[in-house]
């Protein structure tokens, strides 16, 4: 195999070629691959100020958020994020003045609807503090004030169904989650449906909250985070093609790194639980709170292994090659290198 074909396979595998560059793409693969360097020169011409109350606010959603990570990776991808919905505006427009001869009835919306962000990646990679980072960048851009953060664990099946179903070891897996429900609601969302309901998900009590719903109420942006969220549509049991979530989404990123850093971020988090919420009686590892580090470690590395690598293995990296961008983190969470899916 030439060393072309084998990059065109690559590629195909959503696997960065073999060649590396600064800020390079190749005509052999659908991305343009950026080195943290790179991206982080588009900063200084990100015209939007943090204060320091924002900072403050930034720094608080994770215990050790690296500021200069908020503004040399996370600032210049807002950026990016608003380019698109500005574009995607742009098309709405262009699409409303297509249909205008029709009359207004016929001419579809006349607001545009959410653009939709979909993240995805591990268990523990951080999907939800680059969602939450997003969110609060993305809400201090003058076009995008409301912006809305759904977590797909809100649709994860309730405990006791998962029980009825023999699968409560297969918690984040597809087969975990109601699928219907969570692609009627991103349905609902991208067809302009005036207020939307998600249901809720406690890691505490690691069980759906009975009761408890996020109102998505048309806002500007809607991140939806969650492990399968760039899986594509399976067939139906009448052999046609359904649709998926991913279908819906205006842009995605999938949040990556190496499977031996993730393992030891999953730890990390759990062991940083242990003596944190897990001491809560009403947590549902509060019989892990008194676990000294070795049985921790041990547990936690054993919950790794037996769910959350497997699915991770089967069913989140293959979809990988499937996002808009490719956030590749290196030790401590460190964005090393970015691939920007080409238009
Ligand atoms: N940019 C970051 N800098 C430092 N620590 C981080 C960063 N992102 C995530 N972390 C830490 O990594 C761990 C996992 O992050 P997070 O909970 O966001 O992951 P997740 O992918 O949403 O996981 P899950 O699917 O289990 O909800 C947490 O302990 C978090 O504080
Ligand atoms: C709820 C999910 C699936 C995703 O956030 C995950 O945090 C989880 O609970 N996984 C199951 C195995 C575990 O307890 O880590």
């Amino acid at each position: 195999m030439s060393e072309n074909d084998l990059d065109t396979a690559r590629s195909i595998a959503g696997i960065r070629p073999k060649r590396r560059f600064g800020v390079g793409s190749t005509a052999r693969t659908p991305f343009v691959e950026l080195d943290r360097k790179s991206w982080a020169t588009l900063a200084a011409s990100t015209p939007l100020p943090l204060t320091d109350a924002d900072v403050t606010r930034l720094s608080g959603l994770g215990e050790r958020i690296d500021l200069d990570e908020v503004s040399e990776v996370y600032l210049p991808l807002s950026r990016l994020l608003n380019l698109y919905v500005k574009g995607k505006g742009a098309l709405h427009h262009a699409t409303q003045t297509f249909l205008s001869p029709l009359g207004p009835e016929n001419s579809g919306v006349e607001a545009p609807t959410p653009f939709v962000i979909g993240v995805a990646g591990s268990v523990a990679v951080g999907k939800s503090t680059t969602a939450r980072i997003l969110r609060e960048l993305l809400a201090r851009w003058p076009d995008t004030p409301r912006v809305e953060l759904v977590t797909t664990d809100g649709f994860l099946f309730p405990n006791a169904e998962l029980a009825r179903r023999g699968i409560s070891d297969r918690k984040g897996f597809p087969e975990s989650y109601n699928r219907r429900a969570l692609l009627r609601f991103v349905s609902e969302v991208k067809s302009g449906v005036p207020v939307v309901r998600a249901p809720v998900y406690s890691h505490l009590t690691y069980d759906i909250v009975p009761g408890a719903e996020v109102v998505v109420r048309q806002p500007d942006v809607l991140i939806v985070e969650g492990l399968n969220v760039l899986q594509p549509a399976r067939p139906r049991v009448d052999g046609r093609q359904g649709l998926a979530v991913s279908d819906f989404f205006d842009f995605t990123v999938y949040v990556d790194a190496k499977t031996k850093y993730i393992r030891q971020w999953y730890i990390d988090r759990f062991l940083s639980l242990r003596s944190g919420a897990f001491a809560n009686p009403e947590s549902y590892f509060h019989r892990y709170a008194s676990l000294d580090d070795d049985a921790a470690v041990t547990l936690a590395g054993d919950i790794w292994s037996s769910i959350n690598e497997p699915n991770l293995i089967e069913n989140v990296l293959p979809t990988r090659g499937r996002a808009s961008l490719v956030l590749t983190k290196a030790q401590h969470h460190r964005v090393k290198r970015m691939l920007l899916r080409k238009l």
